[in-house]
């Protein structure tokens, strides 16, 4: 097994990552002092594979489970469902000591996230990714939230789990689609961090999409470190940690516009990591043949690149002005300085954006 610590003083916690680890899941949740009633959120695709055997995890190291089922997709990342959610936790009798346990992808982590970082003013957190995204970024860092209709993850908070638990072999259900969104936050952190990273997926991503477990947990292990060592140096986003924001800016604004869940995460952060190369090239941060191989990258991994053309760009860039990067009405990008680097600008003007999308 590897484990991957988190380091943030009081805040800490480990990621363990391993094929066939789930079994572990209730002896190691034991171990820590939690409260017995969990609440267990997964989703209507996760839950009938996986729902059961985690319930019996858990009850079997002497917990009593109330399973929560939301609706698979980015459409359940609402208030109401966090307030069906609230009526579980009371239901199920979970007191202050009691844990929430995210069993999904990034919808149900940053959900069920963000309802336990609110009920009772906060409750322990549990998080078991079982999509590619959520094992490489979304089960780290502590950023949980739910969306308004006027921009993604609008209401939420930092609020770090307890421990990560990830099982690769729980990949093997996820459709090829998923696989590739989750691949776009894979290119990210090379393009943002690690140009040796970036330079080993050119020649072997092919394994993560052929489901190739030893790959699969090399990847997750990178991705989890580099996503650890930028939370420890800011937590609460107040600079730096804005870099692993690259491609959001416009993917999100992309998001918001088509409709909550017409596109996955992963599918518009590849669109907006094309689109921020070229208006990094433009700026003069990244060479065109750097430009070239990300959008290569991306394309053998059957990703989108192209912003989608019914999209007004008038209401894309009013969409990224309610962006949580924004101060002072002043638009800012996490921008590629080179492969393995960036950095975040800020007040970028309108007219060089516009450009980039058109
Ligand atoms: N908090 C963060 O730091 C952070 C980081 C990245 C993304 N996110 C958020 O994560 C969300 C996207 O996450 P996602 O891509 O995991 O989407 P998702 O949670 O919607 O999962 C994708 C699909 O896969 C299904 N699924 C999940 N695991 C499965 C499995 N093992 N077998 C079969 N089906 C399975 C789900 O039911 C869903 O239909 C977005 O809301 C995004 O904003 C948050
Ligand atoms: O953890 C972070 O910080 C990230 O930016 C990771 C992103 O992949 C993730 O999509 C995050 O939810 C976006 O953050 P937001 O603050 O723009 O909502
Ligand atoms: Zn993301």
């Amino acid at each position: 097994m590897r484990t991957i610590p988190v380091s943030l003083g009081n805040r800490s916690y480990p990621i363990y990552i391993a094929g066939n680890i789930l079994h572990r899941l209730g002896e190691i949740m034991a171990e820590q002092s939690l409260g017995k009633r969990v609440l267990l959120v997964t989703d209507t695709n996760v839950g009938p594979i996986y729902g059961k055997q985690v319930t019996d995890i858990l009850v079997q190291a002497g917990f009593q489970v109330s399973l929560a089922i939301v609706a698979a997709g980015e459409s359940s990342k609402t208030l109401e469902q966090a307030e069906k959610l609230y009526d579980a936790a009371f239901k199920g009798g979970l007191d202050r000591s009691c844990p929430v346990v995210a069993l999904g992808g990034g919808v149900v982590g940053d959900l069920a996230g963000f309802v336990a970082s609110t009920y009772m003013r906060g409750v322990p957190f549990v998080q078991v990714p079982t999509t590619l995204l959520a094992q490489v970024d979304s089960s780290v860092g502590g950023k949980v939230a739910v969306n308004h209709p006027r921009g993604k993850n609008i209401i939420g908070s930092f609020y770090q789990p307890r421990l990560v638990l990830i099982d690769v072999v729980t990949l093997g259900t996820l459709g090829e689609r998923e696989i590739k969104a989750g691949l776009a936050e894979v290119i990210k952190y090379g393009v943002i961090w690690d140009k040796d990273f970036f330079a080993w997926l050119e020649e072997n991503i092919f394994k993560a999409l052929e489901l190739d477990n030893e790959a699969l947990e090399y990847i997750i292990e990178i991705c989890c470190r580099i996503k650890a060592e930028v939370v420890e140096q800011d937590e609460t986003e107040q600079g730096r940690r804005a870099i692993l924001n690259y491609g959001h800016t416009v993917g999100h604004a992309v998001e918001t516009l088509s409709g909550y869940g017409a596109y996955l995460h992963g599918e518009a952060v590849a669109i907006g990591m094309v689109a921020e190369a070229r208006l990094a090239q433009d700026m003069g941060l990244i060479a065109p043949g750097e430009t070239e191989r990300i959008v290569n990258l991306l394309n053998q991994s059957g990703l989108p690149v192209k912003q989608p053309s019914k999209l007004d760009i008038g209401q894309m860039i009013d969409s990224m002005y309610t962006d949580k990067k924004v101060t002072d009405s002043k638009l800012t990008f996490a921008l590629p300085q080179g492969l393995g680097c960036a950095g975040v600008y800020k007040g970028l003007a309108e007219e060089a954006i516009i450009k980039i999308i058109k």
